[in-house]
């Protein structure tokens, strides 16, 4: 009996550019400070089956192209950088049939160096919150075009100290879990969107979408983070029609209450253990009954986003 073997799925590019671009027209100063993949995907059969690298356009001119799309793109926001850069990459390079490129942008706020609170003119400090993320993947001749645009965020930490309740969960003979009433909730929150077309004010709705997640997660009264993690993509949902879909991944950072009652002390919910390991993972997804098709919307690259 002879084998068969065929060549798979297979796509390319150059992972993990460091791009940092200053906007210097006038004293003030503005920082974009970005990781961008960019990804080729169509016939590279050839590159594979015999070492033809006809059709293959170098990861490193995809590179040199991030950068030079830096400069004439600009950065201001990175779904429109990454929008034109895939764009380019299907239109312009001709055995290209699908260009995906993920960006994670890491956010500086200016020094306040004279203690007014303007902030200064050149000089920032990294900021430690989340990391903004979008992917842009563009399919197809102009003429049947598709586009799909995803924003999203990692690493948001966030924690209500009160408002969250565990218990009336199913017990078994391992069960040692003491149901609770009060208890510290935290996470570390990704959050990935789709975007239903491409006319967004990009910048504009990542401030609405952060504010949906982070007000829901403070305001409503939880009794479980599934629970808590539902009602964040609904709220998304239901402010931002531009969003059909929110798939959220939440670390249950958990605080034990420390025992120092072996002291003589009470503690009455004020001193807490912060657990780095194990962690409850809850993953939950909120989407439109009416959300158009993914299509390759999550077919991932790196998997940074
Ligand atoms: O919000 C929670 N969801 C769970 O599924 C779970 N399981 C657990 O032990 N603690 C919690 N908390």
């Amino acid at each position: 009996m002879t084998m068969a073997i065929i060549l798979g799925d297979h796509q390319y590019g150059k992972a993990e550019n460091r791009i940092v671009r200053i906007v210097r027209d006038t004293a003030r100063h503005t920082i974009a400070d970005v990781n961008v993949s960019t990804c080729l995907r169509g016939d590279f059969d050839a590159a594979h089956l015999t070492g033809d690298q006809g059709a293959v356009l170098p990861t490193d001119t995809q590179k040199q192209t991030a950068y030079a799309y830096a400069k004439t793109i600009g950065l201001e926001s990175i779904e429109a950088y990454a929008l034109a850069l895939a764009t380019h990459f299907v239109d312009d390079v001709e055995p290209v049939r699908e260009a995906r490129v993920e960006v994670e942008r890491y956010d500086w706020t200016r020094v306040d160096a004279d203690g007014t609170g303007a902030g200064h003119d050149h000089t920032w400090v990294r900021s430690g919150q989340e990391v903004r993320t979008a992917s842009v993947t563009v399919s197809g001749t102009a003429d049947a075009r598709r586009t799909w645009v995803t924003g999203g965020l990692k690493d948001l930490v966030i924690l209500k100290s009160t408002g969250s309740e565990f218990h009336g969960f199913l017990e078994d003979e391992f069960t040692v879990l003491e149901p609770t009433h009060d208890r510290v909730m935290a996470t570390a929150l990704n959050a990935k969107w789709r975007f239903d077309g491409t006319e967004v004010d990009w910048n504009a709705t990542y401030a609405a979408i952060k504010h949906a997640l982070t007000s829901t997660f403070a305001t409503q009264h939880s009794l479980a983070l599934q629970q808590t993690l539902y009602a964040m993509g609904t709220a998304v949902l239901e402010s931002v029609p531009a969003v059909v879909e929110v798939r959220l991944s939440a670390p249950n950072k958990h605080h034990f209450e420390y025992d120092l009652g072996r002291f003589g002390i009470e503690n009455h919910g004020e001193v807490f253990h912060a657990d780095d390991r194990p962690y409850g993972l809850i993953q939950a997804s909120a989407i439109r009954d009416d959300a158009p098709d993914a299509g390759p919307a999550w077919t991932p690259y790196t998997g940074l986003v």
